[in-house]
């Protein structure tokens, strides 16, 4: 495994957590980042993201092993994003989470330094370009990711319907049929994001991803982040593992530029 160099990304093995590579031999466009709010630059250009999800799209809640994920029905254009940085729209795959074991650390993308205690992926694939979400994590334009910080505060309705099915995905492998979810409601009505090229903070790890990264978080309470840490990187039977600091560390910045749809 070559090391990335950069001082600030531990050596490899201290990340058991990541049985692949902890930073890709020759990757330039890794993620996650540190977004530095004083070096992004305002674009004008960039566009409005559009969101329109259906939720009767939404399958199940399961325990991957990694983290929690929600899936949707991505075989047709009924949960989609366009506009925002994106040349055309995007198809809803699935949304998940990382955070970490105690409030001080979490997300896996941080701003001026700063972590936050979790933070929610929303994936989306170029299904106009590609057949399937297999064949786009492989290309450069393949993926969208809609990155939305947690913090704690006020309690999130929308996020209880989640937390109240937990116990059920508590083992990896495990899956609980789930419907009628709107993750819209995840997401913060203020318009304002950081874009940048980046890659998947887990396996393949694949350099196709476009973040789309809200500046503002949404607030949820510590009953709430408390359920998340409940969940178990385990299989039923096994020695238990408690499911925290389920996040990538930081990949330098390389040769990229971080834009902002705000001034
Ligand atoms: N955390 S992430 O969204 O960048 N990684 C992923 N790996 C497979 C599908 S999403
Ligand atoms: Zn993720």
């Amino acid at each position: 495994i070559k090391s990335c160099g950069n001082h600030s990304c531990p050596h490899p093995a201290l990340h058991p957590l990541w049985q692949s590579p902890l930073t890709i031999p020759g990757g330039t466009r890794q993620s996650p980042i540190n977004i530095q709010w004083r070096d992004s630059v305002y674009d004008p250009f960039l566009k409005p993201l559009k969101i329109s999800y259906d939720p009767t799209t939404c399958l199940h809640i399961w325990n991957n092993g990694y983290s929690f994920l929600v899936e949707f029905d991505d075989s047709t254009d009924k949960s989609i994003i366009v506009g925002g940085p994106l040349e055309n729209q995007y198809r809803l795959k699935q949304f998940h989470f990382h955070w970490g074991a105690i409030n001080d650390w979490g997300s896996e993308h941080t701003v001026d330094s700063k972590f936050y205690p979790a933070e929610l992926h929303l994936v989306h694939w170029n299904a106009v370009d590609y057949p399937s979400f297999e064949d786009a994590v492989m290309e450069g334009n393949g993926l969208a990711v809609i990155g939305v910080f947690l913090k704690l505060g006020a309690r999130h309705e929308g996020l209880q319907t989640l937390v109240d099915a937990l116990p059920a995905v508590r083992h990896k492998d495990t899956v609980i049929e789930f419907d009628e979810f709107d993750p819209s409601c995840l997401i913060p009505s203020c318009p304002d994001y950081w874009t940048y090229a980046g890659s998947l903070t887990t396996p393949p790890l694949t350099e196709s991803v476009t973040w789309i990264i809200k500046k503002k978080p949404i607030e949820v309470d510590e009953d709430q982040l408390e359920a998340f840490r409940t969940l178990l990187f385990t299989s039923d039977g096994e020695e238990e593992r408690r499911m925290v600091d389920n996040f990538r560390p930081l990949q330098p910045l390389m040769n990229r530029t971080v834009r902002s749809s705000f001034q």
